[in-house]
């Protein structure tokens, strides 16, 4: 679904992916963690077409489409979608008219909709602006219930464990499970996903396929989620620099 090779990308001058490759089958959820500036953001949004961040090397696909050649627009329409970590507050804009607008074509998903904003107690935020005065949790709700509206071929969450309390964390995960349960129209496929996490409580709600590690901009390690997340709890993120150390020397 998704194909990333030897891609580098800088923002204001400063290059902040080095040579990343990464592969993300039709039907995978990853996962990328990594320290603070490490690149993580970057990533997603040079996937989501962000004209800030400028591929200067490698490319990066989806469905076999090159996305150098569409704009932030043509690439949502092939599919793309993101869940912001600070999406912006847009004053005159509500949450209810962007739901309106993302289930114009879609009549069949409304249903859905309006039971997840009452089991996820979000009626309130419908006619507030966008974002404007919502608290960390609720702001990462009304992103994911955007993109369960939208749905999206490829969703990229970042960081939406953030500012989430312990409860909060339990309905949050359902969101993203639904998000990524098997899509209406090909039953047997799971939507295809990319969530950035500081944290090892993603992989307890969510199905998570493969983990990467990004370090200084360069994707160091990928492999099994459980195994690299128990690495980095208990030795933090040095081990993985170890690990790719003895993998080149081997
Ligand atoms: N628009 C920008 N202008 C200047 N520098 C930027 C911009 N966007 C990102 N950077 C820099 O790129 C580097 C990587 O930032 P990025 O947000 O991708 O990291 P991250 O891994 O997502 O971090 P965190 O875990 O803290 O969210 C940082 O040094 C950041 O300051």
């Amino acid at each position: 679904m998704i194909n990333i090779n030897n891609l580098t990308v800088e923002v204001e001058g400063k290059q902040v992916l080095h040579d990343v490759n990464l592969d993300i089958p039709e039907g995978e959820v990853h996962l990328l963690l990594g320290p603070n500036g490490s690149g993580k953001t970057s990533l997603m949004m040079t996937i989501t077409g962000y004209p800030q961040y400028e591929i200067v090397g490698g490319s990066i696909s989806m469905m076999g489409k090159d996305l150098a050649e569409l704009d932030i627009t043509d690439r949502a329409r092939l599919g793309i979608g993101m869940a912001e970590q600070r999406p912006p507050s847009i004053d005159g804009v509500k949450l209810k008219m962007l739901l309106d607008y993302l289930l114009a074509d879609h009549p069949e998903r409304r249903n859905e909709i309006d039971s997840l904003i009452k089991s996820t107690n979000m009626d309130s935020f419908l006619n507030r602006n966008i974002n404007e005065g919502l608290s960390g949790g609720e702001i990462k709700k009304s992103e994911i219930l955007l993109l369960i509206s939208r749905q999206p071929l490829f969703a990229m969450l970042d960081e939406p464990d953030s500012g989430v309390d312990i409860d909060g964390l339990e309905l949050l995960s359902s969101m993203i499970n639904t998000l990524f349960s098997p899509m209406r129209d090909i039953p047997a496929k799971r939507r295809t996903g990319l969530i950035i996490t500081h944290s090892n409580r993603m992989a307890e709600y969510i199905h998570v396929d493969k983990t990467h590690v990004m370090l200084g901009g360069e994707l160091i390690c990928s492999g099994n989620p459980q195994i690299i997340m128990n690495k980095i709890v208990t030795s933090g993120f040095g081990s993985c620099v170890e690990c790719k150390r003895h993998e080149s020397i081997s």
